[in-house]
C-alpha cells in the first residue's frame, strides 16, 4: 500500500542496476585550513556494493555526510539520479534521507524507546499516515530481515553490540531506501559478529537490491564484500576498481596502504584456502 508523504522536491525514479545512481563531481571540501577534498570525483552504480578505504581522516566519512546533507561541500556538485543535491535546503534532504539511508558506527538507538518504537521512528517521520498495524506489520519484518524477529519490546541496553548494530541497520532500512550507508560496520566487533554484518551486507544487495557504500578500515571485509573499491588519498580517490584491479594497482597511494596491510590480507586468503 502507498502511503501520503511530504512534498518532495527530489524526483525519484528507481534506477536500473549497474546505471550511474550517484556522481561526486569536481568536489571540494575543506574546513579552516584543512582540505579533505580538492576537484574528487567518483561514481556509484545502482545495486553495487563500493567499499571506500583510505587513512585515517582522508575525508571518508566526510564524503558520505556530504551525500546526506549532514555536512555542505564547499564546491562541485552531487548527483543523485541526475539531479544535484548541493542546492537543496535543509527540508529537502529528509527526502533523501528516505532513499539514502545511513547505518552509524555505533547504531546511534534512543535508549529511551524500544527496539519497535526505534524502528518505527522513521516511518512515523516519513509515513504520518500509516496505521499502526501497518506500522507494527513493517517493524516485525525489518526484524525479521535481521534476523532478531519478535525482539519489539526490548531496550537498547539490553541488546549486545552486534544486536544493536542489526536493529540500527533495521531501522536504517524501514522506510525501503534505495542506498546503504555502512560507516564502519565492523569496527570493534569479534570475527564471527564481523562475519554476520557483512553477510547482512551482501542479503541486502541480494534480497532487497539496494546499493550500498561501505567505509572501512577493516580490508578482509573490503575485499570480501566489494564488487568495487575506490581509495582516498590526497584529497581525491587515487584509484577506483574491482577488487582484483585493486589487489594489483600500481598507483603509488594504494600500492602502499594495501602493502602496509598485507598482514590482514594474506590471513585471510589462507582461511580461504
Ligand atoms: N565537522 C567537522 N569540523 C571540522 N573538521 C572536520 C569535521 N568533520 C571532519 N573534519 C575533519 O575532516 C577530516 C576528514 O574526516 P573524516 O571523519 O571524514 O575522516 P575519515 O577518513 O572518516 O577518518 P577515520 O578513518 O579516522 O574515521 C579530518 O581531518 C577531520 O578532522
Amino acid at each position: 500500500m502507498l502511503f501520503r508523504h511530504r512534498t518532495s522536491r527530489l524526483q525519484f525514479q528507481p534506477p536500473r542496476r549497474g546505471e550511474e545512481l550517484i556522481r561526486f563531481e569536481h568536489l571540494r571540501k575543506s574546513f579552516g585550513p584543512k582540505h579533505v577534498f580538492d576537484d574528487l570525483e567518483l561514481s556509484v552504480y545502482a545495486g553495487e556494493t563500493l567499499t571506500v578505504i583510505g587513512g585515517s581522516g582522508t575525508g571518508k566519512s566526510v564524503l558520505l555526510k556530504c551525500l546526506i546533507g549532514l555536512l555542505r561541500p564547499d564546491a562541485g556538485r552531487i548527483l543523485f539520479e541526475g539531479q544535484d543535491l548541493t542546492g537543496f535546503r535543509e527540508e529537502d534532504f529528509i527526502d533523501v534521507r528516505r532513499h539514502v539511508a545511513m547505518v552509524f558506527q555505533g547504531a546511534a538507538l534512543f535508549d529511551s524507546l524500544t527496539v519497535g518504537e526505534n524502528i518505527a521512528y522513521p516511518l512515523r517521520e516519513h509515513f504520518p499516515d500509516m496505521p499502526p498495524e501497518e506500522l507494527r506489520e513493517r517493524v516485525a519484518r525489518k526484524l525479521a530481515l535481521v534476523n532478531l524477529p519478535g525482539i519489539e519490546d526490548m531496550r537498547p541496553a539490553d541488546l549486545s553490540g552486534g544486536m544493536k548494530k542489526r536493529v540500527g541497520l533495521a531501522r536504517a532500512i524501514a522506510t525501503d531506501p534505495e542506498v546503504i550507508l555502512w560507516d564502519e560496520p565492523t569496527t570493534g566487533l569479534d570475527p564471527v559478529t564481523t562475519e554476520t554484518i557483512n553477510q547482512m551486507i551482501r542479503s541486502m544487495q541480494q534480497q532487497l537490491g539496494c546499493t550500498s557504500i561501505v567505509v572501512t578500515h577493516d580490508m578482509v571485509s573490503a575485499f570480501s564484500l566489494s564488487d568495487r573499491i575506490a581509495m582516498l588519498a590526497n584529497r581525491r580517490i587515487a584509484q577506483v576498481g574491482t577488487p582484483e584491479e585493486m589487489r594489483a594497482s600500481t598507483v603509488p597511494e594504494v600500492r602502499a596502504f594495501l602493502d602496509a596491510r598485507r598482514h590482514e590480507l594474506r590471513t585471510q586468503e589462507e582461511v580461504a584456502r
